[in-house]
């Protein structure tokens, strides 16, 4: 039907989608997700495919997918990438999509929003891969550890960052420490001396870095500790065509003020072979200078002391090199020029009786300077990250690790397979460790100790000098050509000789090891300074590495790299999908039943969803509980099981059943505010009342009595007028007031005084009394 989706195929080895539209003509046609115009006829609408609802409009979570298939998982990513969604689930997995544009996705709002809120809530994001191991680790006081892999240049690095940010954000508003601030600020120190531009990524990591953050048990950051694997030596002598050496360099040359590059007598960067062979300078996406500064200020904050120039005194001249660059290497190596030369050009070995000393030709003299400047090299990044764990983790040292929750982020190195493969890659040196010898020999020797291993793939013949490794993804074959040269890391005895002589502090402190060391071993009549096989060192940590990530609860990262120039979008990221496993990652997510708890944890955490009424965990078992728990919450009998000690769960469940946990507990919570508020102000409204009660009672009596007084008061008056009223008409009835009056007459004077006091009186008397009377 018109406007219908389906799968049609296409030439990067999966179907992509196609649109059925009619044209006005009539004529059906399909149209393809690139966009290509295809005719539809009717003996091949049978054969067609309907696309699922779900891959039409694309899913946040690939599990949610109808078309469980390649095409269907590759769709779904473009579709969204070009919807400017570069992040999607897979269950937990998160996988990203490098955006190589600076998106509003990561500011401190952002970073709010995410806080708090379980995986799955929101759109897919890093910040909410990061919450939920910050949310994990706090919730079962467990480490996590998150896997970042991915192509080169996919995007790892940033995103290894990203999570950083999050993690610094969220713990500096508990406290006000510095320590997340140092912590950030060693990437630009570690990416200066460990990244570089390669024709993959202008800011390629060219090391494994394991970081570990420490928090204390309220979640606030402590310190961390960087854990590097294997620097890409060989990147110091040499540059494949169009990449550059380490960015230090170069932002050193462009960023140091005249002055001071003429205190170390440097020049610019092109004027440097090692700096200058893969006939690139300048990388467009970047600014040196400004990097330089970044550099200096990030140096300062983790307490790197300033750079200090070398004297020049004290120097013998010698013969033995005309050339300028010479006089400086030994003047910057504070060696003699003639300890320089002579651990240059010459190398001593041992006969049964006696010591010899043998000229170098000009191609061994220039294989041990490269050998030298490597090794210095490789040491200055070790001692760098060494120094910034200084500051980022010596605090922590003095309690013991149990003390603190931690959360690793694993940034592993990125995995191309190219039409010939160097076998400079650190992963060849994992399986076999460098033998001595030619590369030929060496060949020989892994055909014949690997023979039986399904994963080695022997020479097709003996005048081949490639060989095959099964990886996951497939197999890669290796050149061994260049292999020893590549991987030669031993500095000569005369080497560390002429470092024994350094007056420099620095380099005699990176070369302690070998300073100290007694062991030097007679190799094809060289001698070797024996230090714990390099090969034999990375095992080791890679092994150590291992074992704490195996004591983790990890969280995966997928970085995919969208396009770059020499293929089809489609077809890159079918590779990624491929290599990535990310298919058998959601059939295996889907069929099984990653989350697993034992019934006690799992009782303990979901307690508030069990009905007492369905299963009382008092009388019953813990199984039994946790059982009934699922029953009543998750729907469909195949979603979870019950094992002997543990209970299984689909991926999805372990977020709906934190959901419901925590409505259950608003609800719960709903209800205790509600009944603690409502007693609290019943409380107080019963005393107010009690208390307004007690005023109207008090008043009242007052009221009364006042009145009760001015009625007694009033009576009282009452009753004296009236008695003096009654004996006044008393006095008049008896005649007395007549003789009286007689009695007046005789004393006129005084009389006339008296009767008119008297009738005062009567008068005074009378207006009292109608007073009185009108009152009462
Ligand atoms: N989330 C992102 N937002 C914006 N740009 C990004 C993002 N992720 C990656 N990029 C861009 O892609 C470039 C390459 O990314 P990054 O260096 O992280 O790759 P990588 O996988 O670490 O590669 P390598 O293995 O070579 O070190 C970055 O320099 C940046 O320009």
């Amino acid at each position: 039907m018109e406007g219908e989706w389906v799968w049609v195929d296409s030439d990067i080895g999966v179907p992509i989608g196609a649109r059925v539209t009619v044209t006005p003509s009539g004529q059906r046609l399909l149209v393809d997700d690139e966009g290509k115009q295809r005719s539809l006829a009717q003996e091949q609408e049978a054969s067609l495919r309907i696309m699922h609802p779900t891959s039409v409009e694309g899913v946040d979570d690939m599990i949610k997918l109808g078309d469980m298939t390649e095409a269907g998982l590759l769709r779904n990513l473009l579709l969204r990438h070009k919807r400017g969604l570069i992040y999607t689930y897979t269950g937990s997995v998160l996988v990203a999509v490098n955006p190589y544009q600076d998106f509003p996705f990561y500011s401190g709002d952002q970073v709010g929003l995410y806080h708090g809120r379980k995986l799955g809530e929101l759109p897919p994001h890093i910040f909410a891969i990061a919450e939920s191991c910050y949310c994990n680790m706090m919730r079962h006081l467990r480490n996590q550890c998150c896997i970042i892999s991915g192509e080169s240049g996919a995007g790892k690095t940033e995103t290894t960052k990203l999570i950083l940010q999050y993690l610094a954000a969220i713990s500096g508003e508990l406290s006000e420490q510095q320590i997340e601030q140092q912590i950030l600020e060693s990437n630009p120190i570690l990416e200066a001396f460990g990244n570089a531009k390669t024709i993959r990524n202008d800011n390629s990591s060219r090391f494994g870095k394991y970081l570990e953050i420490f928090f204390n048990k309220k979640g606030v950051i402590e310190g961390a500790r960087v854990e590097q694997y294997l620097l890409e030596k060989s990147r110091v002598c040499h540059q494949a065509l169009e990449e550059r050496n380490y960015h230090v360099f170069y932002c050193m040359l462009a960023g140091a003020t005249a002055e001071e590059k003429k205190t170390l007598n440097l020049g610019d960067a092109k004027e440097y072979k090692f700096l200058s062979k893969g006939g690139c300078i300048q990388c467009d996406s970047r600014d040196d200078a400004k990097d330089y500064q970044r550099i200096l200020s990030a140096m300062k904050i983790l307490t790197f002391s300033e750079l200090q120039s070398n004297t020049q005194n004290n120097l013998e001249t010698s013969d033995v090199s005309k050339s300028q660059h010479f006089s400086m290497a030994a003047s910057l190596l504070e060696v003699k020029r003639s300890a320089l030369a002579k651990s240059l050009t010459e190398h001593s070995f041992m006969t049964n009786r006696e010591s010899v000393i043998k000229p170098l030709s000009a191609d061994q003299a220039s294989d041990c300077r490269d050998a030298f400047v490597k090794a210095i090299y490789n040491k200055l990044f070790i001692w760098i990250v060494e120094k910034i764990n200084n500051v980022i983790y010596k605090k922590l040292t003095k309690s013991p690790k149990s003390s603190f929750l931690s959360i690793g982020l694993l940034d592993i190195f990125g995995f191309e397979n190219f039409k010939t493969n160097s076998s400079a890659g650190f992963k060849v040196k994992v399986l076999f460790g460098v033998p001595q010898g030619s590369d030929a020999t060496m060949l020989n020797k892994m055909n014949q100790q690997h023979r039986r291993n399904k994963n080695y793939v022997s020479s097709r013949s003996e005048y081949d000098t490639d060989f095959g490794v099964r990886h996951y993804a497939g197999i890669v074959y290796y050149d061994s050509k260049g292999f020893l040269e590549k991987n030669r890391d031993a500095v000569s005895s005369d080497m560390i000789n002429m470092v024994k002589k350094t007056k420099n502090m620095l380099l005699q402190q990176i070369f302690e090891e070998e300073l100290s060391t007694n062991n030097v071993k007679i190799s094809n009549n060289k001698k070797i300074v024996m230090t714990p096989n390099n090969s034999l060192r990375f095992r080791q940590s890679l092994d150590s590495l291992m074992k704490a990530l195996s004591a983790c609860q990890p969280s995966f990262i997928r970085c995919f790299k969208p396009n770059n120039e020499k293929q089809s979008e489609a077809k890159l990221c079918m590779r990624q999908l491929r290599y990535s496993g990310m298919l058998d990652t959601i059939r295996i997510r889907k069929l099984g039943f990653p989350i697993r708890h034992t019934f006690e944890d799992f009782l303990k955490r979901y307690r508030v969803l069990l009905k007492t009424t369905v299963c009382d965990p008092k009388t019953e078992t813990a199984a039994a509980c946790c059982e009934a728990i699922c029953k009543t919450e998750i729907q469909g009998e195949d979603e979870w099981k019950i094992g002997r000690t543990k209970i299984f769960l689909r991926d999805a469940h372990d977020a709906i059943l934190e959901r419901l946990r925590e409505e259950k507990l608003s609800k719960i919570a709903l209800v205790i505010q509600r009944v603690m508020m409502g007693h609290k102000d019943r409380k107080s409204f019963l005393r107010k009342r009690r208390a307004a009660v007690v005023l109207q009672k008090n008043w009242r009596a007052y009221r009364q009595e006042k009145l009760r007084r001015k009625l007694q008061h009033g009576f009282d008056r009452l009753k004296s007028k009236i008695r003096s009223r009654k004996m006044q008409q008393k006095f008049e009835a008896t005649g007395l007031r007549r003789s009286i009056s007689r009695r007046e007459s005789h004393h006129s004077a005084a009389g006339l005084h008296e009767r008119n006091h008297g009738q005062k009186r009567n008068f005074k008397a009378e207006g009292q009394c109608e007073t009185l009377k009108y009152k009462t």
